[in-house]
C-alpha cells in the first residue's frame, strides 16, 4: 500500500518529537512536511538530535499550498491552544484530515472554552464538526472525522479512571476527586519559570487548584457518559520527573459492592481495548514509560472507591493516542506502531 503523505505543525515541541519516533515505526506513513517558525529551514536533527539518523527531513513555514501539491492526506497539529485554531482551518478547508493536539477543539461549547481559557473561540464552524479523540469512548466517531480533538494528557487518566463507575451509574456525580502528577514535559518545551531545573527538581507542588481547564474537558466526558451532569475536583500536581501521569480517584458509591463486583464492572466495560491494562497492584509511571498504554487499579476502602491510573503524558497522553485516532481514520488497525 502507498504510504499516506503526513505533516506534523509545530515541530520543535515535545509531542511533535514524540509523534516523529512513533509515526518513524508505521509502515502506511510518510513524513512529508513538518512545519516550524523556526528560521533557515533546519533539518529535523538539528532541532532534535535523538532523531539523527533516522529522519532527514527539513522544517518549512507552514505553506498551505505546498502541503496540498504534495499530496499531504492528515496533519497532526502540534501547536499550543490558540496558535492550533489560527493555523487549522486554513487545511480543513483544503480537504486535509487534521488531529488536534491542542486543547481548542475538546470543548463542545465555546463558551465553557471562554470561561476556562480566558479568550473566545474562533472557530465555531469546525469546533461544531470536531470529534473527540477518545478511542475507548467516542471511537466509532473517528473513522469518518475530518476533524479530530485529541484528548488532553490528565484528562484521559480521569475520564478512563471513571467511566466504568460513571456508565453503571455507581458512584455520587458530584465530590469525586482527581488528584494527579504530571512530569515536567507535560508543560511543554518552551521555557517558563515553573519548569526552570532549579524551580522544580527536588520539589511536588500543586498548582491551578480549582481552576484548572482539563476539568470541563474531564466533565464533559463524564457527563456524555452518565447522562447527566458530572462534577469533579481536579488539582494537578508537578513533579520532578520527565515524563508521566499518575492520578489518585476518589469516589462514593451509590450503593454497596463487593471488591469482585467492582473488578468485574471494569473488565467488562474495558473488554477488547487493547490499551486498556487492569492491575492487581498500583501501576507505576516508570511501567507505561513510552508506551500508549493506560493502567488503572481500583480497589475499595472504607466505603470509598479508589482508582490509581497511569499514563505517558507524551506518548499515550498526547502523540500515541493522536496515532491510535490516525490509525482508527485510515483503516489500520488502531495497535499499528504502538505495540
Ligand atoms: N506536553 C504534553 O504532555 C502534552 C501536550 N499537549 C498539547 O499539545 C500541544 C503541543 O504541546 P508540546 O509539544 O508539549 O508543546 P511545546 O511547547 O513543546 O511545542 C509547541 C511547538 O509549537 C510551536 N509554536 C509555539 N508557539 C507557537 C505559535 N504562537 N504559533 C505557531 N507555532 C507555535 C513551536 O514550534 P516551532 O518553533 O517549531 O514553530 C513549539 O515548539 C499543546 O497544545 C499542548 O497543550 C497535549 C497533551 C500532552
Ligand atoms: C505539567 C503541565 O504543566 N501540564 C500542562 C497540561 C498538559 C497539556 O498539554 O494540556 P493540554 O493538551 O490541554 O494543553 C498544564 O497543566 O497546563
Amino acid at each position: 500500500m502507498t504510504p499516506i503523505p503526513v505533516a506534523i505543525l509545530g515541530g520543535s515541541g515535545y509531542t511533535a518529537l514524540e509523534l516523529l519516533h512513533i509515526l518513524l515505526r508505521h509502515p502506511s506513513v510518510r513524513i512529508e512536511a513538518i512545519t516550524s517558525r523556526q528560521e533557515g529551514t533546519p533539518w529535523i536533527g538539528e532541532v532534535h538530535p535523538s532523531l539523527l539518523g533516522r529522519c532527514s527531513v527539513r522544517m518549512e513555514p507552514l505553506n498551505v499550498d505546498s502541503l496540498v501539491a504534495r499530496g499531504v492526506r492528515c496533519a497532526f497539529g502540534c501547536l499550543p491552544h490558540g496558535a492550533s485554531m489560527a493555523s487549522l482551518p486554513m487545511l480543513l478547508n483544503r480537504g486535509i484530515r487534521v488531529i488536534d493536539l491542542s486543547a481548542d477543539y475538546r470543548l463542545r461549547d465555546p463558551n465553557v472554552y471562554a470561561q476556562w481559557y480566558g479568550e473566545s473561540h474562533e472557530d465555531l464552524a469546525y469546533l461544531a464538526q470536531a470529534v473527540y479523540g477518545l478511542p475507548e469512548l467516542y471511537g466509532d466517531e473517528i473513522p469518518n472525522a475530518q476533524l479530530i480533538a485529541n484528548p488532553g494528557c490528565y484528562p484521559q487518566t480521569g475520564i478512563l479512571g471513571l467511566a466504568p463507575l460513571v456508565a453503571a451509574r455507581a458512584i455520587e456525580f458530584t465530590g469525586i476527586i482527581i488528584d494527579s502528577k504530571s512530569g515536567v514535559s507535560g508543560a511543554g518545551r518552551t521555557p517558563k519559570l515553573t519548569t526552570h531545573y532549579p524551580e522544580c527538581n527536588e520539589s511536588i507542588s500543586a498548582y491551578n487548584i480549582g481552576k484548572h481547564r482539563h476539568t470541563p474537558e474531564i466533565e464533559q466526558a463524564l457527563t456524555d457518559l452518565a447522562g447527566e451532569p458530572v462534577e469533579v475536583i481536579f488539582t494537578p500536581h508537578l513533579t520532578p520527573m520527565d515524563r508521566g501521569i499518575l492520578s489518585t480517584i476518589y469516589a462514593t458509591p451509590k450503593r454497596s459492592m463487593t471488591a469482585e463486583q467492582l473488578a468485574g464492572l471494569y473488565r467488562e466495560f474495558f473488554a477488547k481495548m487493547p490499551f486498556i491494562r487492569l492491575r492487581s497492584t498500583p501501576p507505576a509511571t516508570k511501567d507505561v514509560m513510552h508506551s500508549n498504554f493506560v493502567d488503572i487499579y481500583v480497589q475499595l476502602v472504607r466505603g470509598k472507591v479508589v482508582i490509581v491510573v497511569a499514563e505517558d503524558n507524551l506518548t499515550r497522553g498526547a502523540s500515541g493516542v493522536a496515532v491510535q485516532n490516525f490509525n482508527r481514520m485510515f483503516g489500520f488497525d488502531e495497535r499499528t506502531a504502538l505495540l
